[in-house]
């Protein structure tokens, strides 16, 4: 993501410790106490600025949201928006989702969520991929049996790869969009990056994926 370098985004972020916790780390295991209803905690990893899951944590008000980004100066696009909507059920964490261990307790996180994530190409970044082995490896760990991961992209070799390393990992699909934007599917909130893409024209890829339990009918 390009962006304006904002020297003042770490003060800004320190400011509203209320919506970004200074330490993260000290929340594991009970983010619950950070939103006002306890209920089931959805993720986005690479949240850019955040027009996804601010829309999402609007929408649905019955379950509760943190984004993650890594960007200072990129993640305060999405503290500006929630110091204006003050959403109850919306949290933030400026951080790198390589760390999802330090922040989150076994099984509490419902739902992730993968946004046009970098794709990083080249064979020897293989592991930069947020749906490599190893980042599904800390997914599973943080989600309990039936959670669910939620991906979209506009890019083939991406969408490829990760229904490849899903799949090899254990994971099931639910369902699989080979054009979103052209399907019947009517729950989408469009990212910053999937509205730039589509309007390009390019198509965009999307899948839901499970763990299974074998006690679940699915
Ligand atoms: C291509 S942008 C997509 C942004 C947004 N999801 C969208 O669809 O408009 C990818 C974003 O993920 C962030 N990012 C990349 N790797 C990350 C990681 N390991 N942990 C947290 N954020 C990451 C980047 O800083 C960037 O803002």
């Amino acid at each position: 993501m390009r962006l304006r370098n904002k020297p003042w985004a770490p003060d800004k972020l320190a400011s509203y410790p209320q919506y970004i916790s200074n330490n993260p780390q000290e929340l594991k295991g009970k983010w619950q106490t950070r939103f006002e209803k306890k209920q089931d905690i959805f993720i986005e990893i690479g949240s850019g600025k955040g027009q996804f899951i601010v829309g999402m944590a609007e929408k649905y008000p019955d379950f509760n949201f943190i984004a993650i980004e890594l960007q200072t100066s990129v993640i305060v696009s999405i503290l500006e928006k929630q110091i204006d909507k003050k959403l109850p059920n919306l949290q933030l964490i400026n951080g790198h989702g390589g760390d999802l261990l330090d922040f989150f307790a076994p099984g509490e996180i419902s739902r992730i969520y993968l946004n046009f994530s970098d794709p990083w190409p080249k064979t020897r970044h293989t592991k930069r991929r947020l749906t490599s082995p190893d980042f599904l490896e800390l997914y599973r760990n943080i989600l309990p049996d039936d959670g669910e991961i939620h991906f979209k992209t506009d890019n083939m070799g991406l969408f490829e790869y990760s229904l490849a390393s899903l799949s090899q990992f254990g994971y099931v699909f639910r369902q699989v969009w080979l054009d979103l934007h052209q399907s019947n599917f009517t729950d989408n909130i469009e990212t910053e990056y999937e509205q730039k893409f589509s309007a390009k024209g390019q198509t965009i890829y999307r899948l839901e994926a499970y763990w299974p339990n074998n006690k679940t009918q699915h």
